[in-house]
């Protein structure tokens, strides 16, 4: 029953099924494995039992594997597996800043360098998404693949059935950030001025949408910034409602770096609070906006789009003024 049950929950992703394991877990190369969280307790009946992980690299990879947990919810004591473990936390369905994809990419590098023998092993929550995300930008890194395109095929293929392997439109658009500057070098750090949003969705007709702007500083990936809510007076910000189209205008918002935006609707929970829930959201890097205008054309290309958004959901981000970071203006 409890391996029914795992594999429930590992949905369409690739079992290693061998020599007695029944684990979340597949070779992406023969030097690159992608696994579930290595869970104990009560989490075991879900996930990989940390024992049998365990168990699969004394059996295969003894003292050549290094792991990778890439969780931020979860973390263990590196001792687990001899200490050879490496944490780069990411929060569940969001991306990583360049510095840290490449940070990922070093550390499997220098390891892989060492003895033919050795291998990567990385996990998040599920092993997809952001594993998907490090392992593909390993996979440019490297120029094992060409293209982001060729990286999240062969991913795919490898890690999952359904060939579904990263989904998130934000992780897609962050590994061909990755693949810039790996082929082209570090752009300048750009600051963008942003003058409007605009979003035409069903939602707008009937609720009332808030835009939360957050940054993030250093490579602490897990706790941006907050810049502004459209909620809050701190910045000077207009809404206008026609039909299903939401604008908000801002004056003298600068954003810079890596930057989401969450949309969020007021619900009543279950006690009868309020609380904001997630409509979408998405991430952009302000040095790779060409233009002064970003567009997303449907629900596909939203990060975890709630069930109530209609397909045709469309957002428009426009800007005013672009300078390099830290130039001022007089
Ligand atoms: C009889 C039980 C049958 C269970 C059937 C479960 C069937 C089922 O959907 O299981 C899957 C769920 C969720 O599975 P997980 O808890 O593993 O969550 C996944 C994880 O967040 C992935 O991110 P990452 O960790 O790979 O970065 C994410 O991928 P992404 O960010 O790319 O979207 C994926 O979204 P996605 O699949 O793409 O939509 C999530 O489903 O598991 C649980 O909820 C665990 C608790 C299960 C509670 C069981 C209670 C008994």
């Amino acid at each position: 029953m409890t391996s029914i049950v795992r594999q429930l929950v590992s949905k369409k992703k690739r079992r290693f099924q061998e020599n007695g394991f029944d684990l979340d877990l597949s070779y992406i190369t023969r030097r690159i494995v992608v696994m579930g969280f290595p869970a104990e307790g009560v989490e075991e009946l879900l996930r990989n039992p940390y024992s049998e992980v365990a168990r699969f690299l004394t059996l295969y990879h003894e003292n050549h594997f290094k792991v990778i947990n890439l969780c931020s919810e979860r973390l263990y004591d590196p001792g687990k597996f001899g200490g050879n473990v490496e944490i780069i936390p990411m929060e569940d369905h969001q991306i990583a800043p360049l510095s840290l994809m490449f940070k990922f990419c070093r550390i499997a590098e220098d390891w892989l360098a060492k003895d033919e023998n050795n291998v990567i092993v990385t996990h998040c929550k599920a092993g997809k998404g952001r594993s998907g995300l490090m392992v593909c930008a390993y996979l440019l890194y490297t120029a094992f693949s060409p293209s982001p395109q060729k990286a999240l095929q062969f991913y795919a293929e490898k890690r999952t059935k359904n060939g579904k392997g990263i989904t998130v439109p934000s992780q897609i658009r962050y590994l061909d950030y990755f693949h810039d500057e790996r082929q082209k070098g570090r752009r300048e750090e750009v600051e963008m001025q942003l003058a409007e949003i605009s979003l035409t969705a069903n939602i707008v007709s009937f609720k009332d949408v808030n835009v939360v702007i957050s940054s993030i500083t250093g490579t602490d990936c897990c706790n941006p910034t907050r810049v502004i809510s459209t909620q809050e007076s701190a910045f000077k910000v207009q809404k206008s409602k026609l039909g299903k189209t939401l604008v908000i205008s801002f004056s003298q918002l600068w954003i810079c770096g890596d930057v989401k935006f969450e949309f969020q609707t007021t619900e009543v929970s279950l006690c009868l609070k309020d609380y904001q829930a997630l409509v979408f959201h998405f991430w952009l890097n302000t040095s790779y906006i060409e233009g002064d205008k970003v567009s997303f054309r449907n629900k596909r290309e939203l990060d975890r789009p709630s069930r109530c958004l209609e397909s045709d959901t469309q957002v428009s981000l426009f800007f005013d003024e672009r300078r390099p970071k830290g130039e001022k203006q007089d």
